[in-house]
């Protein structure tokens, strides 16, 4: 990035992943523990690689975790990461990393150093680039920043003998959070005038700069959803987040049929009320390009209109089209096959047992495929129920993502 006023200059970031979790109380260390189905450290990589100014992510991890490390960036093609090796605290495992840009490797080389270095809990996946930009942009200019946040509670002492002692004033202190930036002189010199009771004892990163280069962080209001993953309750919560901010879009895909436009018209008036909707021929969706130009970035949701009740070709093309790419790869995916049926509904559904083959297989690929019938010989009145009900079935299913459902079919 030019490094004109306002810009931070060259800017790498330093992931700290080398805990165990313990409080999480898993098995498995919380970083790689799975959210949606993804390790949630592969979550936080995504977040900085949509950064494509911060030009080296250094992930520093337990030894004993470097190979599941380097399979879980080849599975997501993560990209710009080098591992380095943790420490046996947070605060070592940090100087771990900031030493890549000062001291050679094995092999001669050294990462080229940044002006700016950002340091992230590889356990906060919900970061924004906007808010990366603005943090690094104010260690460029004032030597650290850090993000923070309003105190839920009220911070007080205990004296030795378990009673308080006094109490801070909440609404004149604020919670550290992270991303935390630095000119990276500043920082990697605070860390080498350290003792090894700060690297073993101390939490704050921001402190260091103000003790040891005399450099006093600028404190910004981060948004809501800094939060570090800490607890099990965290792992629940970060799925709720990232399912909610992926069931925000949703994609109709019908042909020129005439039942089918009417049956996929109807429902995108009544999903555009809960989801932000486009409708597309099936003919514009031959490659995954067209796809992911719909909404300018990956759609998660898809509702393939059906023509005849036993007919799954809309379906099993997006299917196809979906698995050749590897598109579920970040997230599960969700198709609703509608299918519209003129006779009582259990020969439709008889007719749709085929569905099950369909999904099972396409589970196999990330993606969740749900069928749905709509009786379309009904009165006006009776058919704008049916894609009432139909809209309600197909909310449900994308917002919970259930696997258990999959191959299901739903009657509205
Ligand atoms: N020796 C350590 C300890 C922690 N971390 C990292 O620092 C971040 C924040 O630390 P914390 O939430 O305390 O993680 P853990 O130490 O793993 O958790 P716990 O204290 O519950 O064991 C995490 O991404 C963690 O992996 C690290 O890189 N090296
Ligand atoms: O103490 P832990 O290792 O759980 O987490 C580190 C936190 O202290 C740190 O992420 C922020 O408070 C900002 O420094």
């Amino acid at each position: 990035m030019e490094d004109a006023a306002g810009e931070p200059g060259r800017c790498a970031a330093v992931l700290p992943a080398g805990g165990c979790g313990e409080r999480l109380g898993s098995s498995t260390p919380k970083q790689f523990c799975t959210v949606l189905g993804r390790p949630l450290i592969s979550h936080t990589l995504e977040a900085f690689e949509r950064a494509s100014w911060i030009k080296d992510i250094i992930v520093v991890v337990a030894l004993e975790s470097l190979d599941l490390m380097k399979a879980i960036i080849h599975k997501y093609g993560h990209k710009r990461v080098t591992l380095v090796k943790g420490g046996e605290t947070r605060h070592r495992s940090i100087l771990n990393g900031l030493k890549v840009f000062s001291e050679n490797r094995s092999d001669g080389t050294a990462n080229e150093k940044p002006e700016v270095v950002i340091i992230h809990d590889a356990v906060r996946p919900f970061v924004d680039e906007e808010f990366l930009l603005q943090v690094a942009i104010s260690a460029k200019q004032h030597g650290a920043a850090g993000a923070i946040r309003p105190l839920v509670s009220t911070v007080i002492a205990s004296s030795s003998d378990g009673f308080l002692d006094y109490s801070l004033e909440r609404a004149k202190h604020r919670a550290s959070e992270m991303p935390q930036a630095f000119q990276y002189d500043v920082i990697y010199r605070s860390y080498l005038q350290c003792t090894d009771y700060d690297l073993d004892f101390g939490t704050e990163c921001l402190h260091l700069a103000l003790q040891y280069s005399n450099v006093k962080a600028k404190l910004l209001e981060g948004p809501p959803d800094l939060w570090k993953v800490t607890y099990k309750r965290d792992l629940y919560a970060a799925e709720s987040v990232i399912k909610e901010s992926i069931s925000q879009q949703l994609c109709i895909i019908t042909n020129v049929n005439k039942d089918a436009i009417e049956v996929g018209f109807l429902l995108h008036e009544s999903l555009k009320l809960h989801f932000k909707v486009k409708a597309v021929s099936s003919s514009m969706c031959k490659t995954i390009h067209h796809l992911q130009n719909i909404f300018h970035g990956q759609c998660c949701n898809f509702i393939c209109i059906n023509v005849k009740d036993s007919d799954f070709e809309e379906t099993q093309n997006l299917v196809d089209l979906l698995q050749t790419t590897n598109a579920g790869i970040s997230y599960p995916l969700v198709i609703l096959s509608v299918h519209s049926t003129s006779e009582d509904y259990s020969s439709g559904i008889n007719k749709l047992i085929g569905i099950r083959k369909l999904a099972k297989e396409a589970y196999k690929s990330n993606i969740l495929v749900y069928g749905l019938l709509i009786n379309i010989d009904q009165d006006k009145v009776q058919l704008q129920q049916a894609v009432c009900e139909g809209t309600a079935i197909i909310t449900a299913l994308i917002k919970d993502r259930n696997p258990a459902l999959v191959g299901q079919i739903m009657v509205a």
